[in-house]
């Protein structure tokens, strides 16, 4: 079985995909992690972002590896773990340009695809492109405000700043971001987020019943 979680930046998606996963007993799996991952490295080695075959082949050679976990995935470059170092600003910053590239995406997908079911898939192509046979489907939405207000408590940076930024990452993934067309949209900003699990977990398990 796989789920697939879907929606725009910093809507929940990790966090519904984790709580889902818990609930079910099974993995999650965070693309977003994995294009992070490979900002990461580009940017550590001083490559252009935009220069697909030069990043693909950094990436190989660095032996990048996700770990999924239903508490939280894990990323790795051989022996070192990437994962604290992911969701800083810098990577958001450049994470949407290495992301943009086909061969980049092409490679990610591989690496997903190779992943033994069952799992929650996380993204924003997952319910369309990666796994178009998926068993239940999800996209997340809220205001650009309340997903800001959300993220400026693990985040240094004011609302305003913070809100500017997903707005920005938003429009440069327009291309791989627009919902399963058999994807249950879920508007995220008037419901906890235990809410916004249960509303997943009813779905997935209404056709078992
Ligand atoms: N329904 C909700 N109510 C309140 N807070 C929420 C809700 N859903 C998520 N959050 C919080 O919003 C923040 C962003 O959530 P999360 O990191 O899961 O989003 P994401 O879509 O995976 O983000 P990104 O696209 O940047 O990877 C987290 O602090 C999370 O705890
Ligand atoms: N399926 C996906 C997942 C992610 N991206 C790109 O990665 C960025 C970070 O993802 P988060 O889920 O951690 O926000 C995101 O802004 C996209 O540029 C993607 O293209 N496809």
């Amino acid at each position: 079985m796989i789920v697939t979680i879907d929606g725009v930046a910093a809507s929940g998606k990790s966090s519904v995909a984790s709580g889902v996963a818990r609930a079910l007993g099974i993995p999650y799996v965070s693309s977003g992690l994995l294009y992070r991952a490979a900002t990461l490295l580009g940017l550590e080695a001083g490559l252009p972002l935009h220069q697909a075959a030069a990043l693909l082949a950094h990436l190989q050679g660095n032996s990048l590896r996700l770990e999924p976990r239903a508490e939280g995935n894990r990323v790795w470059a051989g022996e070192r773990e990437l994962t604290l170092e992911l969701h800083s600003s810098r990577v958001d910053a450049g994470v949407s340009a290495v992301a943009a590239l086909p061969e980049v995406r092409a490679w990610v997908d591989a690496q997903l695809r190779a992943l033994p079911e069952p799992f929650v898939a996380e993204g924003r192509d997952m319910g369309t492109t990666v796994f178009p046979h998926a068993e239940a489907k999800f996209y997340l939405t809220a205001s650009p405000r309340v997903r800001a207000e959300r993220r400026a408590k693990e985040r240094p940076e004011d609302v305003p700043v913070i809100e500017a930024a997903l707005t920005e990452r938003d429009r440069l993934d327009t291309v791989q971001s627009a919902p399963a067309p058999d994807a249950q949209v879920i508007d995220t900003g008037p419901l906890t987020l235990e809410g916004v699990i249960e509303e997943v977990l009813a779905s997935v398990r209404a056709p078992l019943a």
